[in-house]
């Protein structure tokens, strides 16, 4: 069994599907930096120690009102996708605001994957607003990761797929404010189906393991 690598040339464009494509270069800096602020702000809620119902409650107007103004502009249609370019002169599409590596989502962590030789590779450390068991990722956010890494890497490798089956080995604690080495490499394909491995490494050891089943999306001839 093969590995049917397609030449990036030949990958499907998403706006064969109806989906708006942005270039990730004309995302304005200053959404970025939104991004990053709103980012913070989840985690600064998440773990204020803050009582005084007064700043909570001016807190809360502040946000509503920032909210409310940003909410006066059209939202994004569903399934916008941002075009990246890759190491290499390829490039990738992605969900702009996929919740795990979207890059106008406050909420992703987000998690950047690179292509190498064998596959992707991606680094992260996450705070506690991942947290699951004390000091501890998240088992999810752990799949979720993974189902990133595997999609991403069977989708450069390939074409894009949606996964049909992850299964995760929890090897050992994740812990949390550790850098996360993400990688993930296709094994083999057979027709549709793209069969893809996947880990994450805190200081060289493997504290969890996917194996998945990706299944290629038709795209329009
Ligand atoms: C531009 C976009 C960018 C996209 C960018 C991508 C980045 C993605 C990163 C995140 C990934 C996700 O979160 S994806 C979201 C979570 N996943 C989902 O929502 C998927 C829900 N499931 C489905 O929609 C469907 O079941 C599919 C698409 C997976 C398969 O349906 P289908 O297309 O009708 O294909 P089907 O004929 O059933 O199956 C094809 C082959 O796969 C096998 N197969 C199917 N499911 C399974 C299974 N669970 N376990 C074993 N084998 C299976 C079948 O036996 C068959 O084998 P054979 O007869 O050939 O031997």
């Amino acid at each position: 069994m093969t590995v049917n690598t397609q030449p990036a040339t030949e990958r499907p464009d998403p706006r064969a599907f109806g989906l708006p494509v942005v270039e990730q270069d004309d995302i304005p800096a200053e959404l970025r930096a939104l991004v990053g602020r709103v980012h913070d702000l989840i985690g600064a809620v998440a773990n204020t120690t803050e009582t005084d119902p007064r700043t909570l409650a001016e807190a809360a107007a502040a946000v509503e009102g920032v909210t409310e103004r940003l909410g006066r502009a059209p939202r994004r249609q569903i399934g916008t996708m941002v075009r990246r370019d890759l190491p290499g002169g390829a490039s990738e599409f992605g969900t702009i605001s996929n919740i795990v590596a979207g890059d106008t989502n406050p909420a992703a962590p987000p998690l950047s994957l690179v292509p190498t030789a064998e596959g992707v590779r991606g680094e992260v450390t996450l705070d506690t607003v991942y947290q699951g068991p004390p000091g501890l990722v998240h088992g999810g956010w752990i799949a979720a990761l993974l189902d990133q890494a595997v999609g991403t890497a069977s989708s450069l490798a390939t074409s894009p797929g949606l996964t049909a089956r992850l299964e995760i080995d929890y090897r050992s604690p994740t812990p949390l404010f550790n850098p996360l080495e993400i990688t993930a490499e296709v094994e083999r394909t057979e027709r549709r189906k793209v069969y893809v491995n996947g880990r994450i490494r805190v200081n060289g050891e493997i504290t969890a393991q996917a194996r998945a089943l990706m299944v290629r999306v038709p795209f329009p001839e």
